[in-house]
């Protein structure tokens, strides 16, 4: 991506996603300041590669600034409320005031703690996103889901805190490990599923392109990813209705996390997006199964999946009631039962309820 890219998410909250190369050291980072406080949240991955530029980026328009970091282990298994609570710590130690800043600076798992640690500082103070990974570009630092992980089920406690900016710098994506790279097509090819059957094609089309780090076909697939998400984040921030289409293959995808113990960096687990890919093969032959789409819809589907180099099959050794009863603490859930996102056909999805268990442990057992 040559040029500076911008996508407005409207709605409640207001904030522009810039994305583009170069904008580490942009001086509009600091522009994005209110206060004198400024905590950069990054992992032990991130941190040594691009915490000082930020900084220096941060200081050099606001020379007075008080900044300091925390940094934590790399890994969805450090998603917890304990890191949570030395996330707060230094905001303590920071002296942070109700006009300070949380500058999340990494992949999925650093926006989502840092911003959940803005949401609760005093009541809620601002966060700004600086995502480092593809899957943080396409989806977690726009809409302002934050969260962390219990034993029990991905993402249970959290809050609803949109950023008051994304600024996503794209030539990062040259450090990041082609696995990483992989896991956040998932989430692309989630747009196409239930958005748009044209951008789908488009993915099939230029699926070697992005496995290959191909800047144009990427930055293509992270402004598309962008726009789309923007759109339904600004009309649904909070996931009283459409938003939820968002969370196609993530009913399954969750409770395969949640049984792998969010080991998702080992090499036989996997992490978020290839778990995401996992459960939207899922729950395509999910649709085919209960009549709504054709299972041809499914097969295509994993095939995209697999020529992006995802994985399409549950983990040997995952038990199926087990996965079944841990989707039972999935958000979407009601006191009558799951509710899953289901394809009408590529490019149309919808939320359904009311879906039997016994179709599900079916898909699940064949899976
Ligand atoms: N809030 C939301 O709307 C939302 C949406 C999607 C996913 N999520 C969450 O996001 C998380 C997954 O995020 P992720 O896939 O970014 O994983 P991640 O944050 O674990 O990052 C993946 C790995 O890449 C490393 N890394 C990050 N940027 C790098 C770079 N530029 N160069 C080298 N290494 C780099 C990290 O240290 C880590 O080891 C999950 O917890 C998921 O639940 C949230
Ligand atoms: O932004 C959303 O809404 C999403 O559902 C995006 C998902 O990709 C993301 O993984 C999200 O964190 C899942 O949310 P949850 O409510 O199921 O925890
Ligand atoms: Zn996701």
């Amino acid at each position: 991506m040559s040029a500076l890219h911008t996508v407005k998410v409207d709605g409640e909250a207001r904030y522009d996603i810039l994305i583009g190369p170069g904008l580490l050291g942009d001086a509009r980072i600091a522009h994005t300041l209110r206060g004198k406080h400024a905590l950069i949240v990054s992992d032990a991955n991130v941190a040594p590669l691009y915490a000082d530029r930020v900084e220096a980026a941060l200081r050099s328009g606001r020379p007075a600034l008080h900044v300091a970091r925390y940094v934590m282990p790399a890994g969805e298994q450090e998603k917890t409320l304990a890191r949570f609570c030395e996330c707060l710590d230094a905001l303590a130690a920071l002296g942070a005031t109700r006009d300070a800043a949380v500058i999340a600076l990494g992949g999925g798992v650093v926006g989502d703690l840092a911003g959940f640690a803005a949401a609760c500082w005093m009541r809620g103070i601002d966060v700004v996103q600086i995502p480092t990974t593809l899957l943080s570009m396409v989806d977690s630092s726009v809409g302002g889901k934050t969260a962390v992980d219990l034993p029990a089920g991905k993402n249970l406690v959290g809050a609803f805190h949109a950023p008051r900016a994304v600024i996503a710098d794209t030539a990062v994506l040259r450090t990041l490990p082609a696995r990483e790279l992989r896991a956040g097509l998932a989430e692309v090819v989630k747009y196409g599923a239930v958005f748009d059957e044209n951008f789908f094609s488009w993915l099939e089309a230029h699926a070697s392109a992005l496995v290959a780090g191909e800047d144009a076909a990427l930055a293509e697939a992270i402004a598309r990813s962008c726009q789309y998400k923007a759109e339904v984040v600004s009309r649904d921030p909070f996931e009283h209705g459409e938003r939820a289409l968002l969370n196609f293959g993530h009913t399954f995808g969750h409770a395969i996390e949640c049984e792998l113990g969010y080991a998702g960096t080992d090499r036989d687990a996997l992490n978020h997006g290839e778990a995401v890919a996992v459960g939207m093969v899922l729950a395509a032959r999910l649709s085919a199964a209960v009549g709504r789409a054709p299972l041809s819809d499914a097969r295509r589907v994993e095939t995209l999946l697999q020529h992006l180099g995802l994985p399409t099959a549950i983990p040997a050794g995952l038990d199926a009631p087990a996965l079944l009863a841990r989707m039972r603490l999935d958000k979407k859930a009601v006191a009558g039962g799951l509710r899953f996102i289901l394809l009408n056909h590529i490019g149309d999805a919808t939320v359904v309820s009311g879906v039997p268990d016994q179709a599900v442990l079916e898909v699940l057992r064949a899976g």
